[in-house]
């Protein structure tokens, strides 16, 4: 909806220079602005909004908002650039989220995993053209499906995909909201109907600074919502949520959690557990996940399920039911005709790489584990040698092979993460189709091939240039390219 001055003056609170028209968008990314559009000029980490004012006003600009007035140019001059962007673009998409019951799910880990079991559950209860969902791997809008570029996008991708999906008849969205999301104001603007609290570690303390910093600013999550909120009781951040914020639920194996899981077991290929519940009896329900962190994941998607209405029967359903999370300990259907597993997880820490070599293990028994993983260019080098370390420990044979190397060499990558393994039992394929093809080449019935780092992403990141990359998909090629030659030999 075109904001005129007046429109402008009043979303911003702030003086507005005269418009030759109705301004129709808003943009903080100059390389974005249309003809008539706003462009707030964000004071970045690493480069100043300001410096590409004359680029905004090239492409059609008519207002510029920014912290501090710039020369020569008329500026709307706001305390907070970032404060602004999101109430411009929550103006101009309508404000969507008042259209919506939306559920925010937050936490350091298992955020993605349990956004895609609650869409689950949304999804059993409205139809799948009524529910949305935006997670580190997916923009779902109803049958749509499109790869995402962040957790929380900057505000007017939040806005405009709560508005697209209002505009296409969904009703219920899932939106996993990044800690960053909320310190940088990506979703201010943005009403709540439920929060779900997963966990807090130690993670983005670049940004955050403390954990006590972290926490507060998840917190916020559950100090906007006025509608349900489930926390999880078994994470020490987690219990100190539910004293805090009022009307709080837990869930969790503690004795105390208002929504208690007990008797995890593993049948075949599923999880099995109780759910005892605050007045919906006891469920059994039979997950087609792996892992204990998991069966948290589903609970709390289920309470909060629960909490919002949703009857036991249609849930209960719902998640045995429930596809596999894009990247996340995801089974490619391809090897099942082999006779072993290969599993693409998105593992990229050695905290992560431990806890996905974890499950591989209790589901190859007595067989073996083969893991292709590698380390990131450009940030946190510090985990090379320990993510080396830890595929050592838990796999049988490691290929240490390039995930984005971004800048970097990725030889001298896979060295640094070669520096902590043992070499014993340990080769580098710099190539990654040609390493996981190495692995699925060794692979004998029973073992378990765990590829990862990369998950759902679907493009390489290399010093050459970026290419299209998707495990999934190059695990497939190579198992059908593996099927043929076995039956060329056979013949
Ligand atoms: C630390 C962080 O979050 N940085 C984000 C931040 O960067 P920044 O403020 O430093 O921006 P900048 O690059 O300095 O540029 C300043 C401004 O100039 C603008 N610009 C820049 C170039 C140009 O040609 N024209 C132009 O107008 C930019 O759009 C920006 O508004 O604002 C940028 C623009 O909005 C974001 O792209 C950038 O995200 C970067 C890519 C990023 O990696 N973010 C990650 C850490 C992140 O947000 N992750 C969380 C998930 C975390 C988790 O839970 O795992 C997420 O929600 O995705
Ligand atoms: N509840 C949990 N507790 C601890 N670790 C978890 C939990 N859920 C998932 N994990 C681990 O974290 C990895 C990422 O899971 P998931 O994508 O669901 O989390 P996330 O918070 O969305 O992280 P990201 O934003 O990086 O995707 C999984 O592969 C698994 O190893």
């Amino acid at each position: 909806m075109p904001l005129d001055q007046t429109a402008v003056a009043r979303v911003l609170g702030v003086d507005v220079p005269p418009l030759p028209r109705p301004i129709v968008a808003v943009t903080h990314d100059s390389r974005a602005v249309v003809p008539d559009g706003a462009f707030v000029a964000i004071n970045g980490f690493t480069s100043r909004g300001s410096d590409f004012v004359p680029q905004a006003l090239a492409n059609g600009a008519t207002l510029i908002v920014a912290e501090a007035p710039i020369e020569g140019v008329p500026t709307a001059v706001v305390p907070s650039d970032r404060i602004a962007l999101a109430a411009l673009a929550t103006e101009f998409a309508g404000n969507p989220s008042h259209d919506l019951t939306v559920y925010g799910i937050t936490g350091t880990n298992g955020k993605t995993t349990s956004s895609y079991v609650l869409h689950a559950i949304l999804t059993a209860a409205y139809g799948e053209s009524a529910t949305g969902l935006m997670t580190t791997a997916e923009i779902i809008v109803g049958s749509e499906h499109e790869t995402a570029i962040r957790t929380t996008g900057e505000a007017p991708q939040v806005q405009g995909n709560l508005a697209r999906m209002r505009d296409a008849g969904v009703t219920h969205v899932v939106l996993e909201t990044s800690s960053h999301g909320i310190h940088l104001h990506r979703v201010d603007g943005t009403r709540y109907a439920a929060a779900l609290f997963t966990n807090l570690t130690r993670d983005h303390l670049d940004l955050h600074g403390t954990m006590e910093d972290y926490y507060l600013v998840k917190r916020r999550l559950f100090e906007w919502t006025a509608g349900p909120k489930l926390s999880n009781a078994d994470d020490v951040y987690g219990a100190r949520l539910a004293t805090e914020i009022e009307g709080t639920l837990t869930f969790g194996l503690a004795a105390e959690a208002d929504y208690r899981i007990s008797g995890e077991r593993t049948e075949g290929t599923r999880t099995v557990f109780e759910l005892h519940t605050p007045g919906h009896g006891d469920l059994t329900l039979s997950i087609p996940l792996l892992g204990d962190y998991n069966v948290h994941n589903v609970a709390g998607a289920a309470g909060l399920a629960l909490e919002m209405g949703m009857s036991p029967q249609l849930l209960t359903s719902a998640v045995s039911e429930m596809a596999q999370v894009p990247g996340r300990f995801e089974r490619v259907p391809a090897a099942q005709e082999f006779g072993f597993e290969v599993v693409v997880d998105y593992a990229h820490t050695d905290i992560g790489l431990r806890a996905v070599l974890d499950v591989a293990r209790d589901v190859a028994g007595d067989h073996r584990v083969i893991c292709v993983f590698g380390a990131c260019g450009a940030r946190d080098k510090d985990k090379r040698p320990k993510m080396g370390a830890a595929a050592s420990e838990l796999a049988d044979e490691a290929i240490i092979t390039t995930d984005d190397a971004y800048n970097e060499d990725p030889a001298a990558i896979a060295d640094e993460v070669y520096a902590g393994a043992d070499p014993r039992h340990t080769e580098v394929i710099i190539d990654r189709r040609a390493a996981i093809d190495a692995a699925l080449g060794q692979a004998r019935p029973g073992d378990v091939v765990v590829v990862a780092g990369k998950g759902h992403e679907t493009v390489q990141h290399l010093p050459t240039g970026d290419v299209p990359f998707h495990d999934t998909t190059v695990v497939t090629e190579l198992l059908t390219a593996l099927r043929a030659s076995s039956s060329a030999t056979t013949d």
